[in-house]
């Protein structure tokens, strides 16, 4: 009878002792501390887990990543704000910004965010169409010189929020790896 105690009891503390090793190496958290408050609908517990995990991570890795170095959301809100202002102005490719609804202006505009800042590590997540899609058959298909139009717009709106230079290399590489999408001729 003893033993079959202490056997109960070595179990329990070893299923214990499984579980703290578990969630020290693979992070689980538990579900209940995710977000203290509780949330209206599964799309912000999902955020607020997506927003921890990108916080754990960089103080982890003790980088700052490419989000952090632009000066965060509303720094690369100002960026694109500015990008836009310089296609629409630019003689090559402003005729294909201009007869936007308001409505399709604002989602083109949070679409860049969500995207840029996503692509620099940020707590974003970027909804919207793929490359290939949204811009397939653009006036008959896009260019090299167009698309090289739009890149330099976002350099100068770069330039004009003082980005430095290894963030600006960096967020003009990702604007570069989108090219073989966007350019149909
Ligand atoms: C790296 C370069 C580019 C990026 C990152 C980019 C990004 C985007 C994104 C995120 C959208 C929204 C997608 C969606 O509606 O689901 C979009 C749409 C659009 N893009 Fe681009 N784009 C680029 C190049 C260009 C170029 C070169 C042009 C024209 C010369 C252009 C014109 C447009 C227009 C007019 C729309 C609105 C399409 C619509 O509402 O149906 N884009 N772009």
């Amino acid at each position: 009878m003893k033993i079959k105690s202490l056997f109960t009891k070595a179990f329990w503390l070893g299923l214990v002792c499984i579980s703290l090793v578990a969630v020290t190496i693979f992070r689980l958290t538990p579900s209940f501390a995710v977000s203290t408050t509780t949330t209206p609908t599964a799309q912000l517990s999902t955020t607020s887990t997506i927003i921890a995990q990108y916080n754990s991570d960089s103080e982890r890795s003790g980088e700052r990543t490419l989000y952090q170095r632009l000066g965060g959301y509303n720094a690369i809100a100002a960026v694109i704000d500015d990008t836009a202002q310089n296609v629409i102005n630019d003689p090559l490719i402003g005729r294909y910004f201009v007869g936007l609804s308001t409505n399709s202006g604002q989602r083109l505009r949070q679409f860049l965010i969500d995207q840029f800042c996503q692509a620099a590590g940020g707590p974003c997540i970027y909804t919207g169409r793929t490359m290939k899609l949204s811009h397939s058959g653009m006036g008959g298909g896009l260019t090299n010189s167009e698309f090289d139009a739009f890149a330099n717009g976002v350099a100068l709106a770069l330039d004009k929020n003082g980005v430095k230079q290894r963030a600006k290399n960096e967020v003009l590489a990702f604007v570069e790896s989108l090219r073989s999408q966007i350019v149909e001729r």
